[in-house]
Formats: C-alpha cells, sequence, structure tokens
C-alpha cells in the first residue's frame, strides 16, 4: 500500500482554484446525456466518480467528447431514450453516478446490469428501488436484498399516481428519482416519507433540472410533481461550479494556520448547500469574507478556535472536516444528527472515531453524532483512509495542529480531487527544519545549539537517543538485535531542563562516556532501532522550527528540511577537541587513541547499510577545521534558507 508522510504546518495562506462540484458534475452529465441537444460543459471535475459515470454513458451509446483545446466536454444529448437497449455497467464507489442512473434507466425500458466496488453493494439502495417498483419499473437484487447489484429489465411504467420515497437515509434516492421523472413522460408526483436529509443537495437537483427546461414544483419538502410532458432541453453551455465540500479543507486549513487562504471557484451564489461550512467556521470565530466567485478564511481574532455543538445535517460532507478542525478547538464539540455518514463511503462515524483516537484524541461515539474532546498534544499515527477520499484529505488537516501524519492509500482521493496533496501543499507551509550532519566532534552539536538558540527554535541532539539505548542495553545485559530495538522502541527518556533522564535517573553524563559513544555507533547501526527511533526524532519538529543534529538528519529524518549542512573537520582537529573537552571535566585521555576511536566510529557510522553517515548533495559543507566556534555559528547561520 502507498502512503505519504505530511509533515508538521507551521501556517496556511494563499490562494487554490477548487476543481469542479461533483454533484453537479454527475448530475450534469445525465441531464445532458437525457437532453435534447448539444451541451458544452466546462470546468467539469475529472476524478474517479466522473469518470464511472461518464464511462457509463460511452456504454449507453451517448456520444460525447472531451474538447481539450476548448478545455470543455460536449454531450450530444439523446432525448431521453439510451441507443444501447442491454448493457452491464461498472459504477466503482460512485453514489452519484450509481442512484441516478438506476432511476434513469428503470425508467428507459431496457435490460441493464448495474455493478460497484464490494463497498458499493453495503450501501442501501432498497428505498429507492421500492419507489421505482411503485412507477411499474423492474429492478431485481442480484446479490443482498435492498443492495447493488441490481438487474433491470423492460417494466410497464403506470401513468400518473404518487408515488412515495423516504428521505431519511439518502437524498440521492429523491434526486434520482425526480432527474429520471420525466422520461416516464407523465407527471410524476413525489411524497417524501420521514424528514428529508441533506436538502441542500435536493437544491441543487431542482436548480439543475430547471437549467435543463424542467420546472418541478414542490410543497415544503414533503410533496414534488414532475409535470406530465416535461422533457430536457440542453442550455447550450453550462459551467460546474467548484467543489464546495473541496473547499471546506482549504477554508478549515486557513482557519487553523492563519490564513487568509482564498478558495475559487464557489461563492456568494454558489448553489451548493456546502458553502454553508463558512456560517458554522464563523460560528468557531473563524474570519470568513466572500465574494461572488470566492471565499476566503483566515483565524479567528482571538487565535481560538472555539468549541461548538452544531447540527450539521445540512452539510454533511464539509461537517467531516469540523470533526478533524475540533482537535483544535478550545473545548469539546459535538457533531450532531450525521447518521448520514454511516452509509458513505465507508461508516464515517466509526472510521473518523477510529482514527481520531489513534493521534491521541478522545472521541464518544453515538448512532447519529460525534463528540470530540481535544486533547493538550497530538501524536502522529498512520491514518487508514477506508477508500474513502474524504477520510484523507480532512486528516491532512491535523498537520496544521502540531503533529506530522502519515496517510494510508493517499491515492483515493482520486474520487474527487485528484491533485488534493499538491494543492494543500501549495499553501501550507511545514514547519522549518535546519538539519546539521556530520561526524563525532566535528562541532555539530556546538553550533546547532547555538543555531538554535538565535533563531529560537528548538533543538534535537538525536545522537542523545543512540546513546541512552547504548546505556539501557549495557545496564540491562541486553545483547540481540530485537531486544536492543524493544529498549528503543520503550526507551524511558526525559530531556528536563537541561538534564538528559532515564528511568528517571540522570544520565546526562554517563552517556558521554567512551564506551557509550562506541556502543551507540553499534545499536546505530540496527534497522529496527532506527525504525524504533524514527517517529521520536520527527515529533520534535514544532513551532516555530527545529535545528536537528546527528547523522541522518538530512537524509532520513527530515528529508524535507530547509535547509541542510554537513560538518566536518580533520581527524586530527576533532581529536584535539575531545582531548581538551575531556581535560577540562577532569578526565583521563590520549591523543592518538581518541584519533584511533575517533577514526574508527565515522567508519562504521559511514559503512552501516541503513542511513550511512555522508555528506548529501543538497547539503552546504562546513569544514571547520580552521574555524573557531563562532565562525562556525556565523557561517552556518549566514546560510539558513
Ligand atoms: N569550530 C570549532 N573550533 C574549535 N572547537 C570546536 C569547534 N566546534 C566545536 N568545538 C568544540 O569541540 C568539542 C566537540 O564539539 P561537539 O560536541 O559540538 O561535536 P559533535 O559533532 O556534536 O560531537 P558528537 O557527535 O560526538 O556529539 C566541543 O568541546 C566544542 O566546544
Ligand atoms: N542521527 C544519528 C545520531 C547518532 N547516531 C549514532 C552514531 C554515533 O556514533 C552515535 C552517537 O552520536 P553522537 O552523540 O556522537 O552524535 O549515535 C546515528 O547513527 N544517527
Amino acid at each position: 500500500m502507498e502512503t505519504l508522510d505530511l509533515a508538521p504546518m507551521i501556517r496556511a495562506a494563499g490562494t487554490v482554484r477548487l476543481p469542479g462540484s461533483k454533484s453537479i458534475s454527475n448530475r450534469v452529465l445525465l441531464l445532458a446525456a437525457l437532453a435534447d441537444g448539444q451541451t458544452r460543459v466546462h470546468d467539469l471535475l475529472q476524478s474517479d466518480d466522473t469518470e464511472r459515470m461518464l464511462d457509463a454513458l460511452r456504454t449507453l451509446g451517448v456520444p460525447w467528447q472531451h474538447d481539450v483545446a476548448a478545455d470543455c466536454f460536449v454531450v450530444d444529448g439523446v432525448a431521453g431514450r439510451f441507443p444501447v437497449a442491454d448493457a452491464d455497467l461498472f459504477l466503482g464507489n460512485a453514489g452519484t453516478a450509481f442512484r441516478p442512473l438506476t432511476a434513469a434507466l428503470a425508467l428507459s425500458g431496457g435490460n441493464y446490469r448495474l455493478s460497484g466496488v464490494p463497498r458499493m453493494h453495503e450501501r442501501p439502495i432498497g428505498d429507492l428501488v421500492d419507489a421505482l417498483s411503485q412507477l411499474g419499473a423492474a429492478v431485481t437484487y442480484t446479490g443482498n436484498p435492498g443492495y447493488p447489484p441490481l438487474t433491470i429489465g423492460k417494466g410497464t411504467i403506470r401513468a400518473g399516481g404518487t408515488v412515495s420515497v423516504r428521505g431519511d437515509v439518502s437524498s440521492q434516492f429523491l434526486t434520482a428519482l425526480l432527474m429520471a421523472a420525466p422520461l416516464t413522460g407523465v407527471a410524476v408526483h413525489i411524497e417524501v416519507v420521514g424528514e428529508l436529509i441533506s436538502k441542500p443537495y435536493i437544491e441543487i437537483t431542482l436548480n439543475l433540472m430547471a437549467r435543463f427546461g424542467v420546472q418541478v414544483e414542490r410543497e415544503g419538502w414533503q410533496r414534488f410533481t414532475v409535470p406530465g410532458g416535461a422533457c430536457y432541453r440542453s442550455p447550450g453551455d453550462i459551467h460546474v461550479e467548484g467543489d464546495a465540500s473541496s473547499a471546506s479543507y482549504f477554508l478549515a486549513a486557513g482557519a487553523m494556520g492563519g490564513g487568509p487562504v482564498r478558495v475559487e471557484g464557489v461563492g456568494r451564489n454558489s448553489i451548493q448547500g456546502d458553502v454553508r461550512f463558512a456560517e458554522a467556521l464563523e460560528q468557531l470565530g473563524v474570519q470568513i469574507t466572500m465574494g461572488e466567485h470566492w471565499i476566503e478564511a483566515s483565524a479567528p481574532a482571538s487565535g481560538r478556535l472555539k468549541a461548538f455543538d452544531m447540527d450539521l445535517n445540512h452539510i454533511p460532507d464539509a461537517a467531516m472536516t469540523l470533526a478533524v478542525m475540533a482537535v483544535r478547538c478550545d473545548g469539546p464539540c459535538h457533531l450532531r444528527n450525521i447518521a448520514s455518514w454511516r452509509v458513505k463511503e465507508t461508516d464515517r462515524i466509526a472510521a473518523m472515531a477510529t482514527e481520531l483516537r489513534k493521534i491521541g484524541v478522545e472521541v464518544e461515539e453515538f448512532d447519529d453524532s460525534l463528540r470530540v474532546t481535544p486533547p493538550q498534544t497530538l501524536r502522529h499515527a498512520a491514518i487508514d483512509t477506508y477508500d474513502d477520499h474524504r477520510m484523507a484529505m480532512c486528516f491532512s488537516l491535523v498537520t496544521l495542529a502540531g503533529t506530522g501524519v502519515t496517510i494510508n492509500d493517499p491515492a483515493c482521493v482520486n474520487k474527487t480531487f485528484p491533485g488534493y496533496f499538491d494543492a494543500y501543499r501549495s499553501i501550507a507551509s511545514p514547519v522549518p527544519v535546519v538539519a546539521i550532519d556530520g561526524p563525532s566532534a566535528s562541532g555539530k552539536g556546538t553550533v546547532a545549539a547555538r543555531v538554535a538558540e538565535s533563531l529560537g527554535y528548538h533543538y534535537l541532539d538525536s545522537g542523545s537517543l543512540y546513546r541512552l539505548v547504548a546505556l539501557a542495553t549495557i545496564r540491562g545485559g541486553v545483547t540481540d538485535d530485537a531486544a536492543i530495538a524493544a529498549v528503543a522502541e520503550t526507551l524511558p527518556a526525559e530531556f528536563v531542563g537541561g538534564k538528559i533522564l532515564l528511568s528517571g535517573a540522570d544520565v546526562t553524563d554517563a552517556i558521554r562516556s567512551e564506551e557509550c559513544a562506541a556502543m551507540a555507533s553499534k545499536v546505530a547501526a540496527i534497522p529496527a532501532v532506527r525504525d524504533a527511533l524514527l517517529e521520536r526524532q520527527r515529533a520534535y519538529r514544532q513551532a516555530p522550527g527545529l535545528v536537528a543534529e546527528g547523522r541522518d538528519m538530512g537524509s532520513v529524518i527530515f528529508p524535507d528540511a530547509s535547509s541542510k549542512f554537513f560538518l566536518t573537520a580533520s581527524v586530527e582537529a576533532r581529536a584535539q577537541r575531545r582531548y581538551k573537552q575531556l581535560m577540562e571535566k577532569g578526565l583521563p585521555a590520549n591523543i592518538d587513541s581518541l584519533s584511533q576511536e575517533l577514526s574508527e566510529r565515522d567508519a562504521r557510522d559511514a559503512a552501516r547499510s541503513v542511513a550511512p553517515l555522508k555528506k548529501l548533495p543538497d547539503a552546504v559543507l562546513v569544514e571547520t577545521s580552521d574555524m573557531t566556534v563562532d565562525e562556525a555559528v556565523r557561517f552556518v547561520a549566514e546560510r539558513i534558507a
């Protein structure tokens, strides 16, 4: 499985042009296909879900082409009758393709077989099939009753009458019925049973049907009438708005990372319900400004995101973004009325709870709500994404809450936003790292500590971690690699006020012995030890920045470091420095044996197979043999990017 490591971010600001809305794109494609005349669709979302719809339309004999020069998709409508009357359609996990196509094909008088990925076969469709049956359609389940896959036969469509459909599981059932109703040629009255959820999505459907010439009459949200004889006519050109759900990640980034972050493609006049995410952000104190086609978000003036308790039924997709923002709020947050999460790409309530807990958040999970209590600190975790694009995009935001994350299967964002991570990195700036590597006694510790102090950055002496493992190993009499790695995994070390503690005891001087240094070099060659210490070292990357020194800071731990240095000096110069250091501490020393030990240690550190000591091509070489400490510090400080 592919994974993506995201560093902790220090701020977010900039502008993102949004990809087209998934909900609008797939509705427009189907309406354009069913319409009379040619439609030129501009700004169509190009992603897995729209590809499923485009593939299906091609299989059904609807002519369409991508006019690359004009940057639009041209669909030649079939005026309500698909040319291919017998076909197999695979629709992946695209609910916005599966439900409307089911309805349109069920009322088309052909024979079709519709299937998807395993998760699609777990997503209920029974309420839609029941409603279509009331109209005389012949739809049967080929797997579990109530779920795809489906077989559609030639039904006998009944004239007039009223059909009822449940509105409290997925609003896509009503959308599908509404869009397909004109194919019957007769008036169709639809009554919604139960409280209609996600109403803004129905507004999108009605708005787009009107753009294609079909006006639906409605009485509140309970009763809809599609008039008899209604048929779709192409509006000629149609523009797809930017995706308001995708906008939520960037607006949240502006709120969590300072901002301003502007999204272009949706704004004040959007027909998408998820633009109301901006109102939800305002309740958190976020500063929002809006134009006709853009929205901008900046952090609250107070600097604190306010805790919230909100009914989020009207913005179910964007609500996921709020669940992750809750980790930075100033108190427990309750997300209510989100039961529809359970039947989306995955059970999003369960998935969100599981993954938030991995990063150290306290989460209470209820049937239709989530309560999130922000922790003092977050920890790094590998986030499972459940083949759910929104899980991947949401969890990128924890990088603005003080920790890095690993996103498993990041390509799942292709469902709606193939370029998501590039767009995110274009507005989010990683916490800067100055990586200083080099051999023993080259002066990297001294220089790194001074540079960190002058910049006000955190400081990581990575060698001390290997020395601590070495000391624990010596003291515990541990010899085999697996046991040494286990020591590294659970190393009970603390850094308190300039002192280094192991199991609570001060070992600041003990880890500096030559015996410990030699052992450190040996345990550092064990791959499992290095793996065990990896995230522990990365956790030092915190705002406002980090200066990290060791052997593999620039190559393995922080390969994206903003500045990299390789500090070195001749063996003679380094042996002299170490000799002086020991003499000052009143410890016995011998120049020749120090030279010998340094050379052996350098050779071992440079020859090992994992993370060997070496100068990277992108590191600045600092030859300190003839430099004073002050000169070396100045040399580095002047070259920090
Ligand atoms: N440019 C320099 N000129 C003279 N002495 C220096 C210079 N840089 C460092 N020193 C001295 O050399 C000694 C070793 O330096 P330091 O501990 O910083 O090296 P190091 O590379 O971090 O070593 P190790 O990897 O063993 O921890 C210190 O006493 C330090 O003051
Ligand atoms: N990033 C690091 C840091 C240290 N080591 C190993 C190699 C050294 O011999 C030993 C002690 O380091 P020092 O305190 O002298 O910097 O630890 C490493 O492999 N990778």
